[in-house]
């Protein structure tokens, strides 16, 4: 391949852009991101080396090496890990393979991010960072395992092209060459090279190593310094980084800023970790875990392709940043590192799938996660609340999945309700300590947003009996009280189906009574609505719930609700035919106005088109679209002009 001049993808070069003009608050950065690739690059390397021993040219001395070369401005990386081959720099390098990141890169060029650099480094610039420093990086690379003639030589100065060319280099591995700007030739400098790796990469688990030169006396073949002689240059290779794992340290020993330091290295996020978790687990699986609840959500976080946090070692050699059973997807915002001591090093991916010493760490991880929750709940409220609106949704998800913690989970599910301010949440343990006395169920309503929930008809009832009311606003909540039917041996039930048990004996009988009355008054009417709305509802009935409005729909205990309706469709999913009940409010005066019109004349057109606006009505109230809008706008149009007609002839 003779040298080539590609484009990048545009969304690179907007990383790019993005990189060099609006990252500049901390580019210091940039060497922990290199040093980070060279670590992952030396972790494949030496997990692929156990099934493929020639990947590693009896090269197995993990090194990364740092040489700043001051008279050419040059900062290099070099490491000798898994290295690439040209098809890879181009993919790696030049793309952005996951769509959601793409999407997300397209949307943020509207948000000002020099002052919310963090939406950036939520997905991570990684490479690109060498951009911030840079105004022309080199990367010499090979593969292991490859001849010494198939390197890879890539070129770009950030600026919308890259040339790519074949060359040939003798060891394995990666060379980032770092052509520094030149007032960033402080990069060049020991001191400042040794403070960057001890503060962000200290606990890298190869050395990071640079030569160092001094002055030193000369000395003779004995060592001993020679009278005199004056001094001499003297070279050592030096390691920068102590290597220690930090998950491996005793928690006393580690400072709040390496715990830090350390989130912020895996998670790439800005902000500080909520909570740190860090423990050892001892008896039927043994490990160590080092797990993270960060404090705000990823953007990625409900993307099918976002990437797992949690990565799984095995006696402190990196195994895989992919395990799927390690951490349940409920909790896929943990971040984290865990190590075992009982798999085998050379555990293949397939098998980790299986694996019935992942399935206990994930049980005990969980364990762990949730009983930290539970803690943060009771011990720091308004953390926990701040933590729960950028994760409640996901955590709800637990509850629909996992069977076995769902008591765990029912305890730290927040929600707003009517008698909390927007905002504000009420746990299921709250909510029953406030029932007041005669209410024997929990009641909730679910919908897309508060506001509408506010205004729902649904409601009436329970404000007038002084009955709190969940608001179930986030599209999961339909899959959460389909598992969570019941709490503290009361049931929960929607306000918007089927019959509510909310009277007592003497107000039902008063109730019934009435509704007898209206059937005996209204029976042909009610028959006549029914009939004219058979294509839309099941039934018509006279309600118990209505106070103030004339009508709403209900679902029966097990059909579809609206807002059920409304997900489906969203979700692109077929909608299973399903009638609701349209309940009408015996004592509104619509009702009388109807009754009358249907005694004077029921054939009057003017009486079917009320039924139709009867029923439009009821699915605006829920939020719902009408069928056809033009129609109900040209009936209230009509309406209005025969009541100015009305007017005129008096
Ligand atoms: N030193 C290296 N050796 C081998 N491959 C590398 C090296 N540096 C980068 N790569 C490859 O390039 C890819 C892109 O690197 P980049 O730093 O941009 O993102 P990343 O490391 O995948 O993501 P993140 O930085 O968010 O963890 C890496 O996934 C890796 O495959």
């Amino acid at each position: 391949m003779s040298k080539t001049t590609k484009q990048f993808q545009t969304e690179v070069q907007q990383l790019l852009d993005l990189v060099i003009h609006s990252l500049y608050s901390n580019r210091d950065i940039f060497l922990r991101e290199l040093i980070s690739n060279a670590s992952d690059a030396i972790d494949k390397v030496r997990f692929e080396a156990h099934s493929n021993e020639a990947l590693l040219e009896g090269n197995a001395d993990w090194q990364i090496r740092l040489i700043p070369d001051k008279a050419a401005g040059t900062l290099t990386i070099r490491d000798n890990g898994i290295g690439m081959t040209a098809e890879e720099v181009e993919t790696n390098i030049g793309t952005i393979a996951h769509s959601g990141t793409r999407a997300f890169l397209r949307n943020i060029k509207e948000q000002n991010l020099a002052e919310h650099p963090e939406m950036i480094g939520q997905f991570g610039v990684g490479f690109y960072a060498s951009f911030m420093v840079a105004d022309r990086v080199t990367l010499i690379t090979r593969k292991g395992g490859d001849g010494t003639q198939n390197g890879c030589r890539w070129e770009s100065a950030g600026d919308g092209s890259y040339t790519i060319e074949e060359c040939t280099k003798e060891g394995r591995g990666t060379d980032i060459v770092l052509h520094l700007k030149e007032e960033m030739k402080e990069y060049l400098d020991e001191w400042k090279i040794r403070a960057i790796v001890k503060k962000y990469s200290d606990y890298v688990q190869y050395p990071v190593v640079m030569d160092i030169t001094r002055e030193e006396p000369v000395t003779g073949a004995d060592g001993k310094v020679i009278e005199g002689a004056g001094t001499m240059e003297k070279t050592t290779t030096e390691t920068l980084n102590s290597m220690k794992a930090i998950w491996t340290r005793p928690k006393s020993e580690i400072s709040d800023e390496e715990y830090e330091e350390f989130y912020k290295h895996i998670s790439h996020d800005y902000d500080k970790p909520f909570k740190t978790i860090h423990y050892a687990a001892e008896g039927v699986s043994e490990f160590r875990a080092l797990l993270y609840l960060p404090a705000h959500k990823p953007f990625d976080l409900f993307m099918p392709d976002r990437k797992r946090g949690v990565n799984l070692y095995v006696r402190r050699v990196f195994i895989t940043d992919n395990c799927e059973h390690l951490i349940p997807d409920y909790l896929r915002f943990v971040k984290g590192v865990v190590d075992s001591s009982d798999l085998p090093l050379n555990v293949s991916r397939e098998i980790l799938q299986e694996d019935v010493q992942i399935k206990r760490i994930e049980k005990n991880l969980v364990g762990k996660i949730l009983s930290t929750l539970a803690e943060t709940k009771e011990k720091e409220p308004e953390g926990y609340l701040a933590f729960y609106k950028e994760f409640g949704p996901v955590l709800k998800e637990g509850i629909h999945f996992d069977h076995a913690n769902r008591d765990k989970l029912q305890e730290l599910v927040l929600f707003e309700s009517s008698r909390t301010d927007a905002g504000q949440f009420v746990s299921l343990k709250e909510y029953v300590a406030r029932m007041p006395e005669g209410q024997k169920e929990i009641y909730y309503i679910t919908g897309t947003a508060r506001e509408a929930l506010e205004q729902s008809p649904h409601l009436e009832i329970f404000r007038k009996k002084g009955y709190e009311v969940l608001f179930l606003t986030d599209p999961v909540d339909e899959w959460v009280v389909q598992h969570l039917t019941e709490y503290d041996g009361k049931k929960l039930k929607g306000v918007d189906r089927g019959d509510l048990e909310l009277d007592t004996e003497e107000e039902k009988k008063e109730k019934e009574a009435k509704k007898e009355e209206a059937v005996k008054q209204y029976k042909d009417l009610l028959g006549f609505i029914q009939e004219r709305l058979r294509e839309q509802v099941k039934e018509v009935r006279f309600s118990g719930r209505l106070t103030d409005s004339a009508c709403c729909l209900v679902a029966d205990d097990y059909g579809l609700n609206a807002n059920m309706e409304r997900i489906l469709k969203a979700m692109n999913q077929a909608v299973p035919e399903s009638k609701r009940i349209l309940e009408l409010n015996p004592e509104h005066p619509l009702l009388q106005v109807l009754g009358r019109l249907y005694e004077k004349d029921k054939e009057s057109a003017r009486l079917a088109d009320y039924c139709e606006l009867l029923y439009d009505q009821a699915l605006l109230t829920e939020g719902s679209p009408i069928k056809d809008p033009l129609r109900f706008t040209r009936l209230v149009a009509e309406l209005m002009v025969a009541e100015g007609k009305e007017l005129a002839g008096k």
